[in-house]
C-alpha cells in the first residue's frame, strides 16, 4: 500500500532557526516542503514571502509546495516560481486560491509555464464542483479543512465529504491531480483523510510541535498507509 504523500507546512518552523528545521524536513520522510504565503488582505495574517522562500530553497532537497494566500497570485507566480518551486532539480507546486483569481484558466496556464505544477485551493465554503471546467489545467487540488490564515486550528469534518464528491469529479472525468487537505491534520484523522481519497497531507503543529518531527512525519505515513484504498 502507498502511503500518503506528507508536507509539513513551515508556518509552524522556528523562523529563528529555518535553515535547521528545513534540514530536520531533508532527513525525514516528508515529501514536499510546504511554504505558507499571507498577504494579510486575502487572509486575516501576515506569513513571509519571496526571500523566505528563495532562503527555504537555499537548504531543501525536496520540492516546494508553495500556497499563495494571496490577492492577485497572477502577479507573484513567476518570481516564487524562480524562487525555488520551479527548481529544475526538484521542480515543486504553485497553488493560487479559487476566490483570489479572476482569471484562473489563465493563472493556471502561467504556472504550468514556469515548470512548477498548477494547483488551486478552495476555502471551506467553495464547492467542489466549481473547478469543473478546470480540472485539464490543474494538478493537484488543495482542500482548505480550517478557514486560512492561521496554524493549530480544529479540522472542519466537512471536508472528509469535500474529498470524497472531488474524487467523484476527478474519477468521472478521467483526470488525475492531486487531492491535497490542509488545516489541522494529525494521528487522529490522518486515516479517515486517506480513506476519503486525500492523496497529500499538509501538517504544521502536528508535526513540528512534536517532540520528534521526524518521527510525527513517520507516524503520520504509517497511520495513512493502513488506510488507503488498494
Ligand atoms: O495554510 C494553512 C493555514 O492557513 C495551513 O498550512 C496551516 O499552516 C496548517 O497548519 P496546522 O493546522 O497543521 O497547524
Amino acid at each position: 500500500m502507498i502511503p500518503p504523500l506528507i508536507a509539513p507546512s513551515i508556518l509552524a518552523a522556528d523562523f529563528a532557526n529555518l535553515q535547521r528545521d528545513v534540514e530536520l524536513l531533508n532527513r525525514s520522510e516528508a515529501d514536499w516542503i510546504h511554504v505558507d504565503v499571507m498577504d494579510g488582505v486575502f487572509v486575516p495574517n501576515i506569513s513571509f514571502g519571496i526571500p523566505v522562500c528563495e532562503a527555504v530553497n537555499r537548504h531543501a532537497t525536496k520540492p516546494l509546495d508553495v500556497h499563495l494566500m494571496i490577492v492577485q497570485p497572477e502577479r507573484y507566480v513567476d518570481a516564487f516560481a524562480r524562487a525555488g518551486a520551479a527548481n529544475p532539480d526538484r521542480p515543486g507546486t504553485i497553488t493560487v486560491h479559487l476566490e483570489a483569481c479572476t482569471h484562473l484558466y489563465r493563472t493556471l496556464t502561467q504556472i504550468r509555464e514556469t515548470g512548477c505544477r498548477a494547483g488551486v485551493a478552495l476555502n471551506p465554503h467553495s464547492p467542489v464542483e466549481l473547478l469543473a471546467d478546470v480540472l485539464e489545467e490543474v494538478d493537484l487540488i488543495l482542500l482548505m479543512s480550517v478557514n486560512p490564515g492561521f496554524g493549530g486550528q480544529s479540522f472542519i469534518p466537512h471536508t472528509l465529504q469535500k474529498i470524497r464528491k472531488l474524487r467523484r469529479l476527478l474519477a468521472a472525468s478521467g483526470q488525475t491531480a492531486f487531492i491535497e487537505v490542509d488545516g489541522g491534520v494529525g494521528n487522529d484523522n490522518v486515516a479517515a483523510l486517506v480513506e476519503a481519497g486525500a492523496d497529500v497531507l499538509v501538517a504544521g503543529s502536528s508535526v513540528f510541535r512534536a517532540a520528534d518531527p521526524a518521527e510525527a512525519i513517520h507516524t503520520l505515513k504509517q497511520f495513512g498507509q493502513t488506510a488507503r484504498p488498494v
